[in-house]
Formats: structure tokens, C-alpha cells, sequence
């Protein structure tokens, strides 16, 4: 059931591949150039304006925009440091950079179901070809793996070592197996090739630019509390989530990435609720009179979920600030500027 994630059995004997003789040159004073795939959705467009702040960064965005958006970027289309292009991982990429952090995956369960063939693609297919990406120019990649790789888990809160309980042939099977096989194929090209990766197992995230219909539990309940329709609590309403804000979930990213530790490490928040918690919580922070609804849940629906961030507090010196009472509000106030609902004095 369980094995130590960070032994030496996983580290890599080869060197690294070599950056371009122009990385190397004496007299180089480049950028620091980095590709973020999945760029346009709701984390990437967070890490992009984080990377962005740091003049020495160059940022390419690769995108197919199948859930995020270039509103989410549109600050920085024609800034000189960076470039946005549409492009789907699941094709070869040839760009020249130093490190690539990849997300590119639809995230939430409706989205990822939609078409769960492609999402397998996606992870299968898009990781292989960004490793690729990494092997040929020697660039640092950094995968954002989730918890739902625990599946539906026995051990509880989930240690890096846990190896989880997943169903193979589920419908969610396509997410959480394609990133389970995104892991391994990471840990393959290190091995086998020397490639330096960073694995992340980011749990529950939430904060503005979630789409209003993204489809996951946050923006459900904000958007359903905004427009006063009642909050959908899927049965039974006791299952577990552990909610990080955006802002604590890109330090982490960045953190991992510029550290020594491959991982895979969690990145998230331990402050677990009930579904019932959390639509008790937003009905109260945001519309006291709103109704709370039980409706059917979808298969599978892991019923409990929280990190053990253990290694990620010793080895990145990482922990989220932001508690759930005190992000909620940042989220609800870029949710009532998004449905022109304003806030009633
Ligand atoms: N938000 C969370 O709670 C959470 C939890 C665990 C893991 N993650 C992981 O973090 C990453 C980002 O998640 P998010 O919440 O920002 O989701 P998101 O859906 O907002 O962003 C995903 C982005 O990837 C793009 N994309 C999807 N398929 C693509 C493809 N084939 N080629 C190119 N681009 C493609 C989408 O258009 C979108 O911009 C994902 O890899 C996800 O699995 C997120
Ligand atoms: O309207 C809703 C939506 C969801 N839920 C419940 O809320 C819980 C969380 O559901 P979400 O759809 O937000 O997200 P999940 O935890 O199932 O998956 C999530 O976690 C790991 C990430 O990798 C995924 O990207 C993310 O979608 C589930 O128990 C679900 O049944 C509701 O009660 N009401």
C-alpha cells in the first residue's frame, strides 16, 4: 500500500542534458526563459503574473484554450517578456526555454469527462511530448500532478508514500490514471535520461478567475449563492475537501521549481470541511437567506481528501497563509464583478 516517495532508488545516475552552447556562452545575458502550458486557465494565468513580476523572466504561454481563456492573460498580451501561443499539447512543441512548468489539462471533473479520451491524450500523450521538449534543450519541468492520484483514499490525511486506491475503469479514471501515468513517465525520463522534473500533487484550489461555470465546488456554490439559486450539496454532503488559495498554491509551484526536491510533493491547504461546512460557510459569508439543496453525487466521488504537507514545510519551507474564511471573499468579489452583481449595503 505504501512506499517511500523520495528514496534513492528514484534518483537519476545520468546528468542532466546540456542547455544550448548560447545557455552556456561567457557572455550570455538572456532572460531566463520559461513555458507554461495550460498558461490561460485558472492557475496558470496566476503563475504567469507571478513569473511576470520578475524582470529577468521570459514567459511563453502555450494554450489550446479548451477551458481557459486569453481574458485571463490580457494584461500581458504585447508586453515585450511575453508571448501567447495556441497550441495543444498533444502535438510536438519546438521552443527554446530553460523550464517548463506543465498544466496543461482540463481540470474540473465535468470538463475532464467531457471528452476522456482526449483528457488521456492529454496527460499521456502531452507529457511525453513536453519531456521531449525537456530532454532536447535541457530545461527543468515541472509537472502539476493532484491529489486525486490518492483516488478514493484509505489513508488519511494522504502522505506522499501513499500509493492510493484508484479505479482503473472509472469515469474519472482518465484524470487520475493520466496523471498517475504522467508521474510515472516523468520519473522515466529522469531515470532513464537524466532530465530534472518536479512533481506536484496539488489538492483543492480556488480563488478568482475559476470560470463562473467551471463546474467545480467553489465557483458552484459562489456563483449559485450570487445569483440566488440554491447551493447544489452533492450526497451525502459529509465527503471531505482541503481548500488552498491561488496565491499560497503558485508560491508553492514556484518554490518547488526553483528548490533541489524532484518530489512528487503535496501542495495544499490541511483545513478540511464537509460539503455541507463549506455551503454553510459561503451561505453565511455571502447570502444568508440562500437555500441549501441534496442532489444526486456522480460516481466515485472520493470521500475524503487532505494533504499532509509534512515535506513540503521541510523541504520548500512552504505552508498556505490564506484561510478558507478569508479567501472566500477575494473569490466572491471578482465573482460579482464577472456577473455585474453588486454587493447589497
Ligand atoms: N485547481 C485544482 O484544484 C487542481 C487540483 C489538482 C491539480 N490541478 C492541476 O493543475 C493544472 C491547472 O488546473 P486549473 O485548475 O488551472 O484548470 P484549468 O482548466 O483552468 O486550466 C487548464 C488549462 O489547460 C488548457 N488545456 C487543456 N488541455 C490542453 C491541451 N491538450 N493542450 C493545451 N492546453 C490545454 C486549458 O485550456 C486551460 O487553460 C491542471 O494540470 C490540473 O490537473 C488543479
Ligand atoms: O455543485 C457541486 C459540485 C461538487 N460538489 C462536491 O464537492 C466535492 C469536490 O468536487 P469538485 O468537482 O470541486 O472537485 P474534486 O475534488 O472532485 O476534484 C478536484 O480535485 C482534484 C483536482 O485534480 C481536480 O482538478 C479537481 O477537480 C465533491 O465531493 C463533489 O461531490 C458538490 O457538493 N456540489
Amino acid at each position: 500500500m505504501a512506499s517511500s516517495a523520495s528514496n534513492g532508488e528514484h534518483k537519476s545516475t545520468k546528468p542532466p542534458p546540456t542547455p544550448s552552447p548560447l545557455r552556456n556562452s561567457k557572455f550570455f545575458q538572456s532572460n531566463m526563459r520559461i513555458l507554461v502550458t495550460g498558461g490561460a486557465g485558472f492557475i496558470g494565468s496566476h503563475l504567469v503574473d507571478k513569473l511576470m513580476e520578475n524582470e529577468k523572466n521570459e514567459v511563453i504561454v502555450a494554450d489550446n484554450y479548451f477551458t481557459g481563456s486569453k481574458d485571463n492573460l490580457r494584461k500581458w498580451i504585447g508586453h515585450p517578456r511575453f508571448e501567447l501561443i495556441r497550441h495543444d499539447v498533444t502535438e510536438a512543441l519546438l521552443v527554446e526555454v530553460d523550464q517548463i512548468y506543465h498544466l496543461a489539462c482540463p481540470a474540473s471533473p465535468i470538463f475532464y469527462k467531457y471528452n476522456p479520451v482526449k483528457t488521456i491524450k492529454t496527460n499521456v500523450i502531452g507529457t511525453l511530448n513536453m519531456l521531449g521538449l525537456a530532454k532536447r534543450v535541457g530545461a527543468r519541468i515541472l509537472l502539476t500532478s493532484t491529489s486525486e492520484v490518492y483516488g478514493d483514499p484509505l489513508v488519511h490525511p494522504q502522505p506522499e508514500s501513499y500509493w492510493g486506491n484508484v479505479n482503473p475503469i472509472g469515469v474519472r479514471s482518465c484524470y487520475d490514471e493520466g496523471k498517475r501515468v504522467a508521474e510515472t513517465l516523468m520519473f522515466d525520463y529522469h531515470r532513464q535520461h537524466g532530465i530534472e522534473i518536479r512533481i506536484a500533487r496539488i489538492f483543492n484550489t480556488y480563488g478568482p478567475r475559476m470560470n463562473i461555470d467551471d463546474g467545480r465546488v467553489v465557483s458552484n456554490f459562489i456563483a449559485q449563492a450570487l445569483r440566488d439559486e440554491p447551493l447544489t450539496v452533492q450526497s451525502p454532503g459529509t465527503q471531505t475537501r482541503s481548500f488552498c488559495y491561488v496565491s499560497d498554491m503558485v508560491d508553492g509551484l514556484i518554490r518547488l521549481m526553483e528548490g533541489e526536491n524532484t518530489g512528487p510533493i503535496n501542495i495544499g491547504n490541511p483545513g478540511e470541511f464537509t460539503m455541507i461546512e463549506l455551503a454553510e460557510t459561503v451561505k453565511e459569508l455571502i447570502n444568508p437567506g440562500i437555500e441549501i439543496k441534496m442532489v444526486e453525487n456522480t460516481p466515485d466521488d472520493p470521500r475524503q481528501r487532505k494533504p499532509d504537507i509534512t515535506n513540503a514545510k521541510k523541504l520548500l519551507g512552504w505552508e498556505p497563509k490564506i484561510k478558507l474564511r478569508d479567501g472566500l471573499p477575494l473569490m466572491e468579489a471578482d465573482f460579482r464583478l464577472r456577473l455585474g452583481v453588486a454587493k447589497k449595503v
